[in-house]
């Protein structure tokens, strides 16, 4: 049985399904004169050198690597730097494959950008990102959120997570942990490992990749939750469950499919998806959150709004 890290902020992770391939993608080789570390690709127009990156602190781990504060030797701005585990299993690559695929797809001020991608001779793999220096949405932990202050995290999140359906992308583990703030208060959605690019439209997602506690009743079970076509193949759906469980999450202060206080497991947490009812915002927020909420966590995938509609719902338009 799983337990749960944090009983505030869940991180219950599940495998990713197996892929066919696991080498690089062509664009990404070693130049014939690589050195001890070289320059791959650009995701932005600049380009870098990881020589001319000097380590500042560790901002934290994941299950892929480190992530590093970097400063540029010669410029003085700041960045953040992933560095990827050499000896990863196949999981692992796979997942850092599909990121590498999506990070040099996307281009929008609502993902965090990608600067550059380096690669050693060893295998080594470091990710050169925008630095955010408000941390991710974990951090509002203990602070008093107000619905205001809340409608402008959804709003970027929402542009963020319209933008990547529209490029037919599923993020697919969307959660405080991966959505990241900084001092102009804008909010960004980071991480793809996990994440998915539909190739076909038929394409299925109700595999079991990302944190499980914010996944949609479809995805964790997909027999119980889908009764028609429409409801099977709206698998950008599940990004939206995802997203409304962390923005009430946020505004509420505790993980809202349990009752304040209790102890999650893997058992309860499924239970409470499949079985139980949808999550309601708490009677004193304003009717326009309850709304939203209740637009975002519906539990038949075809019914839950979309993030472009979500984008015109009254509780966004206090932002405006
Ligand atoms: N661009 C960034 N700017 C500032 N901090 C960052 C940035 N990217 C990541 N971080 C910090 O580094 C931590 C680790 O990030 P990373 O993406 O490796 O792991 P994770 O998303 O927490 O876990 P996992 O990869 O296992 O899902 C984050 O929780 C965040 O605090």
């Amino acid at each position: 049985m799983a337990l749960v890290r944090n009983p505030r902020f869940l991180n219950l992770k599940l495998s990713l399904p197996q892929a066919s391939t696991t080498t690089l993608p062509c664009c990404f080789h070693i130049a014939a004169t690589a050195t001890a570390s070289t320059t791959v690709t650009s995701c932005a127009n600049n380009t870098f050198s990881a020589s001319d990156l000097e380590r500042i602190n560790v901002l934290g781990s994941g299950n892929g690597g480190t992530v590093y504060k970097v400063s540029h030797k010669t410029t003085s701005e700041t960045y953040a730097l992933k560095k990827v585990k050499e000896d990863m299993d196949p999981t692992s690559r796979r997942q850092l494959l599909r990121e590498i695929e999506i990070l040099r797809l996307v281009d929008s001020p609502y993902i965090v950008k990608c600067q550059d991608i380096f690669e050693k001779p060893s295998g080594e793999v470091s990710i050169l990102m925008e630095y955010m220096d408000r941390g991710t949405l974990e951090s509002l932990r203990g602070e008093d959120v107000t619905e205001k202050q809340l409608a402008l995290i959804a709003r970027h999140v929402l542009k963020g997570i319209n933008y990547l359906h529209e490029l037919k992308i599923v993020h697919r583990d969307i959660k405080p942990a991966n959505l990241l703030r900084n001092s102009k208060e804008e909010v960004k959605i980071a991480d793809f490992g996990v994440s998915k690019i539909m190739v076909k439209s038929l394409d299925k997602c109700n595999s079991f990749a990302g944190t499980c506690a914010y996944m949609s009743p479809e995805r964790i079970n997909s027999e119980d939750a889908v009764d028609t076509e429409e409801d099977k193949s709206n698998v950008y759906a599940g990004d939206i469950w995802s997203f409304g469980l962390t923005m009430l999450e946020i505004l509420v202060g505790y993980f809202p499919l349990l009752p304040k206080g209790q102890k999650p497991d893997w058992a309860t947490l499924m239970c409470a998806v499949c079985f139980g009812e949808a999550p309601k915002a708490p009677e004193a927020c304003s009717d326009d959150f309850k709304s939203f909420i209740d637009c975002c966590l519906r539990k038949k995938p075809s019914e839950r709004w979309t993030a472009s509609q979500l984008l015109s719902h009254p509780f966004l338009l206090r932002t405006a």
